[in-house]
């Protein structure tokens, strides 16, 4: 399936079989970079690739190269490892170069995000790159409409523990509302292939659990205060219906006794100090406070126009199951089952592939990347359960001549 037409410079050939690198975008985020890289080990030929691909009449005579699309991440402040990473797999030996120029011609990367105008100085002077900037509402739409479309399995629900992938219908997939939870947290309408509107945010997002997480907890990164929270119980630190109504359920407004009536409203009460609380349970209740507040708003914003399908992505959510689980019952309750949460395989990549998408608009030639998908291997989950975001996609790029 074509999913878009990606002007990218050719690469050069193999010149032994180890995989060739190329095409590398960026999304250089507030906490997170990320990196989308493409490799092949064949590079073809019109006519031996070609043989091994579904022809379609619109693929005759074009180029293809047959690989995968990887994907890495960074914490921002250690931008350094991004650029030594870089530097080490040799992602620029076989990127993006003006079409016909020989090869000392400028090094142009696509890149999105914050980091893209905060750090081209950085990027020039210790690689020699020169950021070309996409505009990160453009690519996080391009992004998720490439995973919804084209890979699967990609998006699932999460309910009662269970997650359950879904085949989206192309004809079906707009409108919807995206709601990307980075540090902060943008909400877009996304009504079709590059329209959209941004229509809300919110600026308790992913690093604000973070932020909060480290102030009051010992923990020294991030995935440590968020296993945490997996052992944690919220109900020494919130404030539930029950506290308040002497154990009862306040059934006439629909509220149950274990509902958070007030997120960290119990330790007003409580003779303690900071250092009396289990950082699991602090952990937990932020967790639970953040992502309930993210879901309600979200709800809020897919009724004002009439949304059914809220898809949920950043790395905020690290395919975590509390995580989803809060989100996806916060929708539940408050559009009383109207309004279904989804969640994304890839969910913190959506960036960075509309960025590597979007060479489309800015390269030479004429080379169209048709992404014909699977998961690799086959849309196994990693043995443990947890869901592999990192996970490379297969992918043909079909090079017009
Ligand atoms: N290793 C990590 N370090 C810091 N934050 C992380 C990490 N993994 C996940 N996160 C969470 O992901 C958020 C960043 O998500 P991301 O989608 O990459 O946004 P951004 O583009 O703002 O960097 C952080 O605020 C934090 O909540
Ligand atoms: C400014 C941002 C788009 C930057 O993206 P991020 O690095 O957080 O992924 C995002 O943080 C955001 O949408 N913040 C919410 C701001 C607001 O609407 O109040």
């Amino acid at each position: 399936m074509e999913i878009g037409n990606t002007k990218l410079t050719e690469i050069s050939k193999p010149t032994n079989s180890e995989a060739q690198i190329s095409h590398l975008a960026l999304d250089i985020g507030g906490s997170l970079i990320k990196l989308v890289y493409f490799s092949t080990n064949s590079v073809d030929s019109s006519s031996s690739s070609n043989e091994s691909l579904p022809a379609s009449n619109g693929d005759r005579g074009r180029h293809v190269l047959e690989g995968k699309l990887h994907f890495a991440k960074f914490e921002t402040e250690k931008i350094n490892d991004c650029i030594d990473f870089i530097r080490s797999k040799q992602l620029l030996h076989t990127g993006p170069q003006q079409h016909g120029a020989s090869g000392s011609a400028k090094c142009i990367i696509k890149a999105t995000g914050g980091g893209a105008y905060k750090f081209p100085d950085l990027f020039k002077e210790k690689l020699g790159i020169s950021l070309d900037k996409a505009d990160e509402m453009d690519c996080l739409v391009a992004g998720s409409n490439f995973l919804l479309k084209a890979v699967h399995p990609e998006a699932f629900t999460y309910m009662d523990g269970q997650k359950e992938f879904v085949k989206i219908d192309h004809d079906d997939l707009y409108p919807y509302l995206l709601v990307n939870i980075g540090s902060g947290v943008s909400m877009i309408k996304v009504d079709g292939p590059g329209k959209f509107e941004r229509v809300s945010g919110t600026n308790v997002g992913g690093g604000t659990f973070w932020g909060l997480g480290k102030l009051l907890t010992k923990c020294k990164n991030f995935d440590e205060l968020l296993e945490l929270s997996h052992q944690g119980n919220n109900r020494v630190i919130d404030m539930l219906v029950g506290d308040i109504y002497g154990g009862m359920d306040y059934t006439k407004i629909g509220l149950i006794s274990t509902a958070i009536a007030s997120s960290f409203s119990k330790v007003i009460s409580d003779d303690k100090e900071l250092k009396d609380y289990k950082s699991e349970d602090i952990s937990r209740s932020l967790l639970r406070m953040i992502s309930n507040n993210i879901g309600q708003i979200s709800y809020l914003n897919a009724l004002r126009f009439g949304l059914k399908r809220i898809i949920f992505a950043g790395f905020f959510i690290r395919g975590h199951a509390d995580t989803m689980d809060t989100i996806a019952v916060a929708v539940h309750f408050w559009s009383k089952g109207e309004a279904k949460a989804m969640f994304l395989k890839h969910e913190g990549f959506l960036g960075a592939l509309g960025s590597f998408m979007s060479y489309e608009k800015h390269g030479f030639d004429d080379l169209k990347v048709h992404q014909s998908v699977q998961q690799s291997p086959a849309g196994d989950d990693p043995p443990n359960g947890e869901l592999n975001e990192n996970q490379s996609i297969d992918c043909s790029v079909y090079l017009s001549q």
